[in-house]
């Protein structure tokens, strides 16, 4: 058992008794419940393979079991395509045809093998074998792991499509879009661990090896100007078409690594450079002439150049005229800039005129005009339109950047976008006549006046500048009467959390499908969709997993949002995911919770496992972030044909465990209940064996639940969970208010980013409103700020009375493990955060909060403790805000800002 499974599995009272007696095995990769698990699987999957399983070592079916999650059926049939009838490789033909095995970093051993075990084309293979450090094959360009998949298979015969069922591609035609998605991460970072990490288990080697690669990423990409500068570099192939060697010459590697976007310029800026850079120092693949903005008269139209697919785009070669000089791609024309007149084009291409070209980047995109605003006068010529997109990813709730490159856009659309937009002549209009009446003054402009307020030391608060377009209109109401006039339903959210497989989705699912929040017929969808992969019984649960990842692997990883109605309340869900690896997540959705569902597996044995894993992580977790209330749903009850005893012994455990977690009686409840079937959530369980259980249903419970009392009158806090991109407008932000009000109209300030904004119109619990206040989820749609100033985990406050950002706090903290100086990560909502403990000046009293030892060298587990963190940047971070600490994966505090 590893030091911090001991750790977690003691109880405080014992862990302060016996601390002398701690004893530090390491030997155990797996707990336990893990090996136990293991071992059983082990044997379930030898009997299900039968004579085969002499094929497989057992480390192979351990392999499999670890990666589905103990998921019986799924790694047979993985074991199976894998090492008893693996499929035949189809054979080598044309030399660009070579086959090799894509070996992504990125990706598990059996993710491998399940997803990219496809014969590819030798020049995909060898070059996405290193991501991290490789470029794109010359003729594509950008790429990704899950783009060279996807790209790749249209090349070679298997195909990958069904990988991408879910995910929309923008209705580009495929002929004419080239598009290069990054492989699907989990939002906002998966792991704590900035310090020096015990075991990590597989699924967190995986996420660990996901962020190296984005650091890396990172890291390179002060390299975009010099990858903008090579870009004609990416087709090096001469007239014969395909020039091997000369590809080979001008290794990719260091043009390929634009994906990560932290600090890459400005296109149009980067572009400009690249002109520059190129006029200084033409390359054999781009000759000066070539490098005047616009094409002499006497050339000839630009080339369509790149077109549909990669293969084609790879076909636009050079003619023999041409062969003393390597001609760049059309894909470097359009980048750089650079109008190749000496290109000829093939017939394709001709005929296949191209009118955009996709580019996705694996994180927001710095310095790009985010409005899709024409780039600078002098820039025009090297490009004649770009615009960056934010699009959702598929189902689930991740978004892309695309850029989307426009050349050879005609005239009349040039025209179209000089002049200002209808709307924008009639708002110009409105704002005038306003300005001269003189007689409103919005709050937005008044908070113009006002800002940099008092204390903010490090906002900015600058005046809007990159668009000016008039402000929107407020109506200045009074949101306070107005709310105690509006007599509206009250709003309330809480999150659904417990062990992982405990039924929390399934639950979920079954409730929203019971108050017919998703009908029957999408269940029913869901349920053939689940049964195709042997997964029939999440049908349910797939109503709130909706990432193909989750489904795949049959575990939620990221919170997911819903909302239903009742009579008296809207309740906003958050279902949390169980498995240990994805608490960062899981905490995001617990800070914004009134309340709490414990889901808790009454099957022999799964109750007692989950109360040494996430049952108990959980519990703590929500009481330290401030959740009071808590709803225990003894679940799969039908498991144990509704068991009047497991029930009570499992309600006797639980009450004893949560009392000492400092959950006071009154505020805990227990609902037996069974998910998947729906007794006792909406309705009561009409099954006779369940007679016994007279209480209320699981729906009532949450009725009868007060939300936290809200701080409407503080300062506005809104922590953004979402960022994204609407037609209402490029930066829109989905979050809860935490405190205070708003209203359309109001300026608003980005920490830690300190850029104003303004309410161009907002939803309050999903539907429009003027106005919103504390504890409502909002999503607002912003203006008069750029995209790239807004992030997952941002607070938007009132200017007047920001938010101040800091890089070091003291807190009170309840240590879950032991605290030395060490190196933690901060998670507050979404935020995460490195930082160290830097000092703990005191141990505290854990009920008077008097200082009970000075400097204590160490804290032990279960204690309460006065700490000092330092942060390597400041974050929006004030008294009062609760905070969690993790380091190498496992939460080892949490408490309250002081
Ligand atoms: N018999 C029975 N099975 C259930 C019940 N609720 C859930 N299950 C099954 O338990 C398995 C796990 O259910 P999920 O809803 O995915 O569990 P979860 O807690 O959301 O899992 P994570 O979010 O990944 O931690 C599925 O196979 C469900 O069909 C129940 O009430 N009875």
């Amino acid at each position: 058992m590893s030091r911090h499974q001991y750790i977690r599995n003691l109880d405080y009272q014992d862990v302060l008794d016996e601390y002398e007696g701690y004893s530090d095995e390491e030997d155990d990769e797996l707990s336990p419940e893990d090996r136990e698990l293991m071992t059983q699987g082990t044997a379930a999957v030898q009997a299900a393979l039968g004579v085969e399983a002499s094929k497989v070592t057992v480390a192979q079916i351990e392999e499999a079991l670890w990666h589905y999650y103990y998921d019986v059926d799924k790694s047979v049939a993985y074991l199976i395509s894998k090492f008893v009838n693996p499929a035949p490789k189809p054979a080598k033909t044309q030399p660009h045809q070579r086959t090799g095995k894509l070996a992504t970093r990125a990706f598990s051993t059996v993710d491998h093998a399940l997803l990219l075990d496809h014969d590819l084309p030798t020049d995909w293979a060898t070059k996405t074998s290193n991501l991290t450090d490789a470029a794109p094959p010359a003729t594509l360009g950008f790429s990704s792991s899950v783009g060279s998949r996807c790209q790749a298979s249209s090349r070679t015969g298997p195909s990958l499509a069904h990988l991408f069922h879910d995910m929309p591609w923008g209705n580009v035609p495929a002929h004419r879009s080239t598009t290069f998605v990054p492989p699907l991460t989990p939002r906002g970072g998966l792991l704590g661990g900035s310090g020096t990490a015990p075991k990590m288990s597989k699924l967190q080697a995986l996420a660990a090896a996901r962020k190296k690669k984005a650091q890396e990423q990172s890291a390179a990409s002060n390299a975009v100007a010099e990858a903008v500068v090579g870009l004609n570099e990416l087709s090096v192939r001469d007239a014969a078409g395909g020039n091997e060697g000369a590809a080979a010459a001008n290794p990719p590697s260091k043009r390929f690594k634009t994906s990560a976007a932290t600090s890459l310029g400005s296109l149009p800026s980067l572009l400009a450079s690249k002109s520059q850079t190129a006029a200084a120092r033409p390359s054999p693949g781009e000759a000066p002439e070539r490098l005047p903005s616009a094409p002499p008269p006497t050339q000839p139209a630009p080339s369509p150049g790149l077109r549909g697919t990669p293969a084609e785009s790879c076909e636009a070669t050079a003619t023999a005229d041409d062969a003393t000089t390597t001609a760049p791609s059309s894909f470097g024309d359009v980048l750089s800039g650079i109008r190749s007149s000496a290109r000829p084009t093939t017939a394709a291409a001709e005929s296949k005129p191209w009118d955009r070209v996709e580019i996705d980047f694996d994180g927001p995109l710095y310095g790009v005009d985010g409005r899709g605003k024409a780039p600078p006068e002098d820039d025009r010529s090297s490009l004649d339109w770009f615009e960056v997109r934010r699009r959702k990813r598929g189902d689930s709730d991740l978004y892309e950047d695309v850029v989307v490159l426009f050349p050879n856009l005609p005239q009349s659309a040039r025209d179209a976008f000089a002049k200002p937009s209808p709307d924008d002549i009639v708002l110009a209009a409105q704002a005038k006549s306003q300005t001269k009446a003189g007689q409103k003054t919005t709050p937005a402009s008044k908070a113009k006046k006002t800002a940099p307020a008092a204390g903010t030391g490090d906002a900015k608060a600058e005046e809007p500048k990159a668009v000016e377009a008039p402000l929107p209109k407020s109506r200045n109401l009074d949101v306070l009467s107005e709310f105690e006039k509006h007599k509206g339903k009250k709003s309330a959210s809480f999150v659904v959390v417990g062990h992982v497989d405990a039924g929390k989705s399934t639950m979920m699912g079954r409730l929203l499908l019971d108050l017919s929040v998703v009908d029957q017929r999408t269940v029913e969808k869901l349920r053939k969709e689940a049964q195709t992969i042997g997964k029939s019984s999440f049908a349910l649960a797939w109503v709130l997993d909706q990432r193909a990842e989750e489904r795949t692997r049959g575990v939620t990883i990221d919170i997911a949002t819903n909302r239903f109605e009742t009579d008296k309340t809207i309740f906003t869900v958050l279902d949390a995911p169980g498995h240990q690896d994805f608490i960062p997540n899981m905490i995001a959705g617990a800070s914004q919770a009134d309340f709490a569902i414990l889901v808790i597996d009454a099957g022999v044995g799964a109750f007692e496992a989950g109360l040494k894993g996430q049952t108990r992580e959980h519990s703590l977790l929500i009481r330290s972030m401030g959740v009071s209330r808590i709803i225990v749903a003894v679940n799969k009850l039908d498991m144990v044909s509704w068991s009047q005893e497991r029930f009570e012994e499992i309600k006797n455990q639980m009450a004893g465990f949560l009392s000492m977690a400092s959950f006071q009686a009154k505020n805990i409840s227990f609902v037996p209940v069974s998910g998947l079937y729906g007794d006792n959530l909406v309705r009561r369980s009409a099954n006779p064996a369940a007679a016994w259980y007279t209480g209320p249903t699981l729906v009532e419970e949450l009725e009868s639940s007060e939300p936290s009392a809200r701080a409407l009158t503080n300062p506005l806090r809104i922590t953004a969970s979402e960022v994204y991109r609407t037609m209402q407008s490029p930066v829109t932000v989905a979050g809860r208010v935490d405190a205070g009000s708003l209203q359309v109209g109001d300026a608003l300030l980005v920490q830690p980013s300190g850029e104003k904004a303004y309410v161009k119109s907002l939803l309050a619990d999903d539907a429009p409103a003027e106005w919103a206040v504390a504890g409502q989820s909002v999503v607002l749609h912003l203006s008069h700020i750029d995209p790239i100033h807004v992030r997952v985990g941002d607070i938007i406050c009132d200017p007047a009375k920001p938010v101040a950002r800091s890089d070091r706090f003291t807190m009170k903290a309840l240590a879950f493990d032991f605290l030395t100086p060490m190196q933690v990560d901060v998670h507050r909502g979404r935020l995460h955060a490195a930082g160290r403990i830097d000092a703990i000046p005191a141990l505290l009293d854990k009920v008077t909060g008097a200082v009970a030892n000075k400097k204590p060298k160490i804290v032990k587990p279960g204690t309460v403790a006065r700490i000092v963190v330092q942060l390597e940047a400041p974050v929006p971070l004030e008294a009062g805000q609760r905070v969690v600490l993790r380091s190498g994966g496992q939460t080892v505090a949490a408490g309250l800002l002081e």
